[in-house]
């Protein structure tokens, strides 16, 4: 990193460490097999901290976190950028308050994806744990989680994600057969969303496991 690149080597080095050490312990908790996963943090207004692509989230080294502009092109690197940088750069892009994004494939998540494509959401009701999510006061709310069919065409998959956010504030999304994406304001808050989701996805997922057949 040198003085001569146009963002503050000095936060990214900051970033760089936080986001290794959260994205360990996520891995530990098995939500980012096989390589699976991307992460990323607000650097300043042009530019991003993100995930090198392919790399063993578990194992994140200073070497595995690179910059990107919001057109998802690396800055001061040869290395590939993760392969949905549109899914984190676009966030970054339209809404200045967004400082953090976390995309992580773990089991519930993506059985949920699977389970309620045909609806497009996932319907998360009456849990105490819906005050975790920014904006929300009270557990008599429901939070409708969308689900978006896959794609390798991240030009396709922003879009569809673009229309969603036309309709109003919003702190994740699951991709079927894929996984979640979330985020927040910082670490901290995309962190607590991050776990809200899991958490909420897991009890409704044990739910309909012990209510199968009654
Ligand atoms: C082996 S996981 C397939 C790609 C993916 O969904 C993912 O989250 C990781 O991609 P990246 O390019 O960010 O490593
Ligand atoms: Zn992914």
């Amino acid at each position: 990193m040198s003085d001569a690149l146009p963002y503050d080597s000095h936060r990214l080095r900051h970033l760089a460490g936080e986001i290794i050490t959260n994205v360990r312990e996520l891995s530990q908790l098995g939500w980012t097999p096989a390589t699976s996963s991307n992460f990323s943090e607000r650097l300043d207004d042009r530019h991003a901290a993100i995930t090198v692509s392919g790399r063993d989230k578990g194992r994140l080294t200073e070497a595995d976190i690179m910059v990107v502009d919001f057109d998802g092109q690396a800055v001061g690197s040869d290395h590939r950028p993760s392969a949905e940088t549109l899914l984190h750069t676009q966030l970054y892009r339209r809404f200045p308050e967004v400082g953090c994004i976390l995309h992580t494939h773990s089991r519930n998540q993506t059985v949920a994806s699977r389970l309620f494509s045909g609806a497009g959401h996932m319907r998360l009701e009456g849990y105490e744990l819906l005050k975790a999510f920014r904006g929300n006061e009270t557990h008599e709310t429901a939070l409708d989680v969308p689900v978006l069919p896959n794609s390798q065409h991240m030009p396709t998959l922003a879009a569809q994600v673009d229309a969603l956010l036309d309709r109003g504030p919003m702190w994740g999304y699951l991709i079927d057969g894929h996984g979640l994406y979330a985020w927040g304001r910082d670490m901290a808050e995309a962190r607590r969303h991050l776990e809200a989701f899991e958490f909420l996805f897991g009890c409704e997922l044990e739910l309909r496991r012990l209510t199968a057949g009654h």
